[in-house]
């Protein structure tokens, strides 16, 4: 299995920059590579990376996604005096020339190949590309938005033509619509593009109407090209005009703040519940490319969101669990100095393993994200089975003007330059991973290859009265049972070891599963954290809930589950879930996800009570994404020993990719009935369970 994550840099590619006065372009500044490989450097994360050398792409590697004139026309700027750049330049838009940026955007793009060669060879498990110029804009026979030549698309046309593979998804999370990605591959099904981007019906840059949600790919490539546009834009109604002029810098800071119109992480990661994983899983790729721009983050000049760099390191995780872990992430935009340093950590820190960091004050999507989202799954429900029961009735016919009062410019710009300076937001939490990744307790006998690489963990047993003491729970004869007391005990040391910071997460093989999951949430509660989610498969759950939230009970059963009016407990009742792989991933991504990063806990248990519910592949899926949570604090629980099942929980709690689900075939209809009621049932008090926006419901 691979391992290892490759960091790409050259010093070379900061050695370009804009001689010329154009304000569209200064913020495209050689420090934004200089600052990033620092914050590395310094956060002794390029230390942890295995580095490899950029290459000069080769003419054929560029015409793999460009025109031999457009190529024979860069190839003459080393040579132009600055008024030869300044007039080649001019026939392109938003972009600027230097006599050394073709070397660059050479580099740019062999660093890029590079980085796909190091990944399908299994020579590294995943890695970044920090390069300048960008490349999503840039179109077969034109430069655009500060990009030369298309690094990403090359690098997919690469992978598809030396490796064989069939099947890419490009994930574009940089605040601009990589227009020049979509155009490459809007025809073809080997691709799946999916961007996110300022849109603001068509207003924002670069204004194109076929940005919108309704650009679903042509031909063969029908549904493979998805766009969510985000339209929420400041309303410069004329009145706040006349305010401005007698605003002072307080008054601005005030308005700027009622009028912070960004979308946040909740935006971020509703669309990949409900609308980026869900298709992702279904296309089933075989690598997964990045168009990591960072403009997206907060503070930076072009994108004005809101969503803090620690959202990258969740994107990240999140995308993980797809392709085996095969990830290629290549820089984009991102032009806040600082934010975009600290979104490139946040970025590595999670290739490398480490856990994501809790993200607290979660809550809904907005009411613009909710229209996007609906509209973006009611455009593609024919292509994709997993919206196939969507509730999407379609938004407005894409493209409506919305009926905005026009900007006034003046006064957006003074925003703009108020809202620059007043931007300020935490420093990432430090993301420590305890220096043992995984604990293990079990039975004697069950020696596996796998489990090697864990920390074996044996404790004291416990004795009747203690369990009386720490365990709330009605004598029952298992207690009496020496075996049940000996894992009591174990688990008792497992969880203080996590409690202790010396181990990240663990595992326990037990004789009786809801004696342990019950004293595991018990001891968990009184100890490491006041939020537990216990997530249960089987059809008898342990713990009677005590409606103070302290514990989240999302049970996955096969028998009708007791009705609930409960928001802390979520019986998921899944009819032949262990052949329904795709009902049992609608549940996880619409309703486990979203309800866990609402829940925010500070521990996860994930047990396994019935073998027969779900597969091993879908479980170690699950087991992955559950260490998005509680900075990687995750207690599986297994009753009896299925050896493969314990060999995929070790292998996934370790930071093993989870094998991929294969295609997904659709899923029952009776299942996604269930998810979708028990959704219905819980949105509102869980905002990121919504799909739909207020007036649809
Ligand atoms: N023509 C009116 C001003 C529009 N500004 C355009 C800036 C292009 C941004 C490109 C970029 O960030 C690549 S990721
Ligand atoms: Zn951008």
């Amino acid at each position: 299995m691979a391992s290892g994550t490759a960091l790409l840099y050259d010093e070379e590619m900061t050695r370009y920059k804009l001689l010329w006065v154009d304000p569209a372009c200064k913020i495209e500044v050689p420090e934004r590579l200089t600052v990033s490989w620092e914050a590395l450097h310094n956060a002794g994360l390029s230390g942890r990376c295995i580095p490899l050398p950029v290459r000069q792409a080769t003419e054929e590697e560029i015409l793999l996604a460009h025109s031999q004139e457009y190529l024979e026309a860069v190839k003459k700027t080393p040579d132009m005096s600055l008024e030869e750049l300044m007039t080649f330049t001019q026939q392109y838009g938003d972009v600027y020339f230097h006599p050394n940026i073709y070397h660059c955007a050479k580099l740019a793009v062999g660093a890029s190949l590079q980085l796909v060669d190091a990944v399908m060879t299994g020579k590294v498990r995943n890695g970044l590309a920090l390069v300048r110029p960008p490349g999503h804009h840039s179109q077969r026979s034109e430069a655009s938005g500060f990009c030369v030549f298309n690094n990403v698309a090359i690098a997919a046309l690469y992978a598809k033509k030396h490796f064989k593979i069939q099947r890419v998804l490009i994930v574009d999370w940089d605040i601009h619509h990589g227009q020049g990605l979509q155009y490459c591959f809007e025809e073809d099904p080997q691709v799946l593009y999916f961007s996110w981007h300022r849109y603001e019906h068509q207003r924002f840059w670069p204004n194109l109407r076929e940005s919108d949600f309704d650009s679903v790919g042509k031909g063969m490539g029908a549904g493979f090209n998805i766009n969510l546009p985000w339209n929420k834009a400041r309303l410069m109604a004329p009145y706040f005009r006349g305010l401005l002029e007698h605003c002072d810098q307080k008054c601005l800071t005030w308005l700027l703040a009622s009028l912070q119109v960004g979308m946040d992480s909740s935006d971020y990661l509703s669309v990949f519940f409900h609308v980026l994983l869900p298709v992702a899983y279904e296309f089933n790729p075989e690598l997964i490319l990045v168009s990591a721009g960072f403009d997206s983050a907060v503070g930076d000049p072009e994108g004005h969101m809101c969503a803090t760099p620690e959202i990258f390191g969740h994107l990240t995780h999140l995308l993980m669990s797809l392709a085996g872990g095969r990830l290629c992430a290549v820089l984009e935009g991102g032009y806040n100095l600082t934010s975009l340093a600290q979104s490139v950590c946040q970025t590595v820190q999670t290739l490398l393993g480490d856990p994501p960091s809790r993200i607290s004050g979660l809550s809904s999507p907005c009411e613009s994200a909710l229209e996007s989202i609906q509209s973006v799954r009611a455009a593609h429900q024919q292509y994709w089975v997993c919206f196939k029961n969507a509730d999407v009735s379609l938004w407005p016919d894409p493209g409506t003007k919305c009926s905005r009062l026009e900007g006034d410019t003046q006064a957006e710009e003074a925003l703009k330059e108020g809202e620059m300076r007043e931007i300020v937001w935490p420093e990432p939490p430090s993301r420590l991973a305890p220096p043992i990744r995984t604990g293990v307790t079990l039975p004697a006998g069950l020696e596996d290859d796998v489990l090697t690489s864990c920390f074996r963990v044996t404790g004291i047993p416990l004795t009747p009265n203690q369990v009386a003491k720490e365990l709330w729970h009605p004598a029952v004869p298992e207690l009496k049972d020496e075996k049940v007391l000996q894992s009591l005990g174990d688990i008792l040391s497992l969880l203080k070891e996590i409690e202790k910071k010396e181990v990240r997460n663990g595992l326990a093989v037990v004789p009786n599963v809801s004696l342990a999951a019950t004293f595991g949430v018990q001891h968990a509660l009184t100890s490491l954290t006041d939020r537990v989610l216990l997530v249960f498969l089987g059809n008898e759950a342990p713990v009677e809930l005590q409606e103070d939230g302290r514990v989240m009970l999302i049970q996955l059963c096969s028998t009708e589950p007791v009705e609930t009016k409960s928001k802390f407990y979520v019986p998921i009742c899944l009819k032949k879930s262990s052949s329904d792989v795709a009902g049992f991933l609608h549940a996880v991504l619409s309703l486990l996800l979203p309800l866990a990063y609402g829940y925010d806990p500070g521990m996860i248990l994930a047990v396994m009570a019935d073998c027969s519910l779900v597969g091993a592949v879908a479980w170690a899926q699950l087991i992955g994404l559950l260490q998005s949570f509680a900075q990687g604090h995750t207690l599986a629980l297994i009753q009896g020993a299925e050896k493969e099942i314990i060999r995929v929980t070790a292998a996934s709690l370790l930071g093993e990719p989870a094998s991929t689900l294969g295609p997904l075939g659709p899923p029952l209809s009776e299942n996604v009935k269930a998810v979708e009621k028990e959704r219905q049932r819980l949105q509102t008090h869980w905002g990121l369970l919504q799909t739909t926006g207020e007036d649809h419901p």
